[in-house]
């Protein structure tokens, strides 16, 4: 018999080394449990077997005889008309082992052991259709551990049976939904901090399964990566046997085929075919619903669902593109709307200038960008000269239009870079980022020559032309420590410019 290490027991039940954690209350409540399943020891000798590629047959039949009953069941199941049907009756343990193979055996043995427990078939279903899966795809990936694999996706979902004998009927209700699995674990781990991986490596350390064996089980839900063959097979077992239960298997199988396409473009791991794979698990599936008596299990036309699963998906990804599609014009819309609303709160309504929110916080940022890099910035302060009586004598309206005029020159005047805003009435202010005192004098003079040369509405009886006061503030008249600062001290300016005569501009000379 090959030597099997064994793993000393774990010190603390909940905390087998080497394995993760089980939330202490559930951990002391299955450890009060007496209605746990338990494994008669031949049964766990041929689970140890199971993870030693070089046992024998011999090994295995040495691990049964001492169990009368196992042993009769082993002896008849290979004389069962399906294991049967080439040769005659066998009569001896290690003829039955050689006849039903080590995994059918092991598969055996397990049923033979669990055989009482109240759980319905759709748990064995998908405990033999995920062995079965493991075992043809470690064939590919890793043909070393094929039969470790087999075992361990066998037993995957054993913690469901610990679940079932410490819930119930509040457990068994879960399980109808079985075929989600993914959604059984999110609901196990709400109720109970964990799910069955866990709970199950747990009940296999304490039937005294190895180590390995209870690691793999607690490594059997999670994501699919390539870096571990043996974790991708048992992980990717799990998914086969749910798509082999799934109502609408053709749609769920297709889905699977993309998964396993994505592993087939990895490096150093063969390509994975849906289509040998299915058919290799349609093959092994009647041997071992045999094994356990089980009726019921689904028969798949395995052209059909694959055909019929790839029209579905191709369908269903049409459908997908034209939502997406429908999603970005949304996008787009809700962007524009977006920015419409963006500009809106950014904008003078009447002069399509900056307003003064949005003039104080550029002010307030190129203010900062310009002591960062050590540049120089302007400011003009323009208000616009005796613009009461021009209201007064032709209208609000005419006041209006001059606004609107003076705003778009002022925009013409400036340059790319720059920014003129309404700051309020008929204030306006231009910022001037890099220059200093001579060009925002050279600037402001350009505007009074433009406001002299060009009229900015039409009165009653005569062509309206406007002037302005402009105050100027420079970083070489400060310092400034916030926009505020600056605005007043262009303001200042301004009134200085009012003061002086109108018409004019005014500004600190450059310390
Ligand atoms: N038409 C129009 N007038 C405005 C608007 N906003 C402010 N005003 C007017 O601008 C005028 C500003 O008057 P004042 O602050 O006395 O200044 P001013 O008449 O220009 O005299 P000085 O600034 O001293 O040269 C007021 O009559 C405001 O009603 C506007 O949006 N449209």
């Amino acid at each position: 018999m090959p030597a099997i290490e064994t793993d000393p027991p774990a010190s603390v039940t909940h905390r087998p080394r080497g394995l993760p954690m089980l939330p202490d209350a559930l951990a002391l409540r299955l450890e009060d449990c007496d209605t746990l399943p338990s494994l008669p020891s031949a049964v766990l000798r041929v689970l140890e077997l199971s993870r030693c590629p070089e046992a024998s047959t011999s090994d295995y039949a040495a691990a049964i005889e001492p169990d009368p009953a196992l042993t009769l069941r082993v002896m008849a199941l290979a004389n069962s008309a399906f294991y049967s049907r080439q040769a005659g009756e066998v009569h001896q343990c290690q003829d039955a082992v050689g006849r039903l193979g080590t995994d059918a055996t092991t598969a055996a043995a397990l049923s033979f052991g669990l055989r009482d427990l109240e759980v319905p078939d759709r748990f064995w279903h998908r405990a033999l259709t995920a062995a079965t899966a493991a075992r043809e795809l470690a064939r590919r990936l890793c043909p070393e551990a094929a039969s470790r694999l087999f075992t361990a996706a066998l037993l995957q979902d054993v913690g469901i049976l610990a679940l079932v004998a410490l819930e119930g009927e509040a457990y068994a209700s879960r399980l109808e939904c079985l075929v989600q699995h993914p959604e059984l674990a999110v609901a196990e781990r709400e109720a109970y901090g964990c799910d069955h991986a866990r709970v199950g490596a747990w009940l296999a350390r304490d039937w005294g399964a190895s180590l390995d064996l209870a690691r793999l089980i607690a490594d059997s839900h999670g994501p699919l990566t390539a870096d571990d063959p043996q974790r991708l097979c048992l992980r990717l077992s799990g998914r086969v046997a749910d798509a082999h239960l799934a109502d609408d298997a053709s749609l769920a199988f297709a889905k699977l085929g993309q998964l396993l396409e994505r592993f087939g473009d990895l490096e150093g791991l063969p390509s994975l075919s849906l289509e040998r794979l299915l058919g290799e698990v349609c093959d092994a599936l009647p041997a071992m619903t045999e094994l356990f008596a089980l009726t019921g299990m689904p028969s798949l036309d395995r052209t059909q669902v694959l055909l019929e699963g790839k029209q579905r998906l191709f369908a269903l990804t049409l459908h997908l593109c034209a939502r997406l599609e429908d999603h970005h014009r949304q996008l787009d819309a809700l962007r524009e709307e977006n920015d419409a609303l963006d500009i809106k709160t950014r904008t003078d309504p009447l002069t399509g200038l900056a307003n003064r929110g949005w003039l104080e916080h550029s002010i307030e940022q190129r203010l900062q960008a310009a002591e960062r890099a050590g540049q120089g910035l302007a400011l003009l302060f323009i208000d616009l000269d005796h613009f009461k009586a021009l209201n007064d004598r032709h209208g609000h309206g005419v006041g209006d239009t001059a606004l609107v005029n003076f705003a778009t020159a002022l925009r013409d005047l400036i340059r790319e870079g720059d920014l003129a805003g309404r700051y309020g009435g008929e204030e306006f202010l231009v910022v001037l980022p890099d220059q200093g005192s001579d060009g925002a004098r050279r600037v402001a003079a350009r505007l009074l020559r433009l406001l002299e040369a060009q009229p900015m509405a039409e009165g009653q009886d005569e062509t309206l032309y406007l002037s302005a006061s402009i105050g100027i503030a420079t970083l070489e008249t400060g310092p400034f420590r916030s926009a505020m600062q600056m605005i007043d001290a262009a303001d200042r300016q301004m009134y200085r410019a009012k003061r002086g005569g109108r018409g004019r501009v005014a500004s600190l000379k450059p310390a």
